[in-house]
């Protein structure tokens, strides 16, 4: 039996108007920062979304909380559909998920105590009865591994380490069906990072968290998920189980991304990304498959044909016309003799 997924994502495009154009007669262009995205998370699980700078994660995932408009497609959330902008499923979401930003001091009013930013949530969200906010905050504090005295502190009195715990304890406080974290330990000592990897790690055992975990460090998502999702220039290109993944990738851009994660034991470390370049403007986006022009791989057909179609086997999907086992262990692929048969 298949487990029911809390959140279902069909085709998903997030678009936004391009400077210039409009009303006075020239044609509006749009930007697909997020270009036909189907996805699904079940219940318990952690699904890491890695890409580089500009590939759409946090469009993603602010459009999946209903944080950003959709030009087209579908979310289904809990078997709600939330896509079509309806505002009692909206306020259903937004009672039912939660999100952990980057930069944890901003995302917290600085003239608020800890204890007080909980407290809040806990009453708008009417999460237990009046006067019983100070040992749910206390309990909140100490699920992320914070001493409850610390409720009477205000963000300044706080670590970088401290503050994103309370950020995440307050997503926590409307025991939320699905978090997402934006990039959540990027701005963290690496320590630190660890720290907060370890925190998710164990809400996930102590309360079945659900997790969307958004970020372009490869090895923090590989520790954390059950699996990855990898996005170029707006669509997903690769996804499936995180070790299958990593061990076995089947898009050049996965690849690519892998190679270029440091290794700590130096006599194994590969040379650096050879991804070439920079990725073309979503504004101006190649013909055929977008990621064709940085790839050592790329046929005639990548250059001229239809972006390629999504591939999917053993729970494991991509959208490259190599068939699995065509990439090179090695970060500097040599390039293939061209490719005979369909693949897609
Ligand atoms: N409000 C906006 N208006 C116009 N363009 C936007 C807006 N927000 C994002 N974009 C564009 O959409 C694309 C995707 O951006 P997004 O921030 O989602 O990517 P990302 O993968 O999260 O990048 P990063 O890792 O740098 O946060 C980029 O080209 C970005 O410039």
């Amino acid at each position: 039996m298949t487990a029911r997924p809390i959140l279902e994502v069909d085709d998903l495009v997030v678009r936004f108007a391009a400077p210039g154009g409009g009303p006075l007669g020239l044609e509006r262009r749009y930007l697909q920062a997020v270009n036909g995205v189907s996805l699904r998370v079940e219940a318990g699980e952690t699904l890491g979304i890695v890409g580089e700078s500009g590939s759409g994660k946090s469009t993603l995932g602010r459009a999946l909380l209903g944080l950003e408009a959709s030009h087209s497609g579908h979310v289904t959330f809990d078997d709600i559909s939330v896509s079509d902008g309806r505002r009692d499923a909206l306020a259903r979401l937004r009672r039912e998920t939660a999100m952990v930003f980057q930069d944890p001091a901003s995302a917290l009013n600085p003239k608020m105590t800890v204890g007080a930013t909980l407290s809040e949530v806990l009453r708008v969200h009417r999460k237990v009865p009046r006067g019983a906010e100070a040992a749910r905050v206390a309990e909140l504090l100490s699920l992320v591994g914070l001493d409850p005295a610390l409720a009477s502190r205000r963000p300044a009195a706080l670590s970088g380490g401290q503050c994103q715990r309370v950020g995440i304890a307050r997503a926590l406080a409307v025991e939320p069906k699905l978090v997402i974290a934006d990039e959540c330990v990027a701005a963290l000592d690496v320590s630190i990072q660890g720290q907060i990897i370890n925190l998710f790690l164990d809400l996930k055992e102590e309360i079945g968290l659900t997790l969307i975990f958004i970020a372009h460090d490869l090895a923090i998502v590989r520790r954390l998920s059950d699996r990855v999702a990898v996005m170029y220039l707006g669509r997903i290109v690769e996804e499936g189980p995180t070790e299958a993944v990593f061990s076995a990738p089947r898009h050049p851009y996965t690849a690519a991304l892998i190679a270029a994660i440091p290794e700590i034991d130096p006599d194994r470390a590969l040379p650096a990304a050879p991804i070439a370049g920079e990725p073309p403007s979503p504004l101006a986006l190649p013909p055929g498959c977008a990621f064709h022009p940085r790839c050592a791989y790329a046929q005639d057909v990548c250059r001229t044909g239809p972006p390629p179609v999504p591939n999917r086997a053993d729970g494991h999907g991509w959208a490259c016309i190599l068939p699995p086992g065509s990439l090179s262990p090695s970060p500097l692929p040599p390039r293939l003799p061209a490719l005979t048969g369909d693949f897609a």
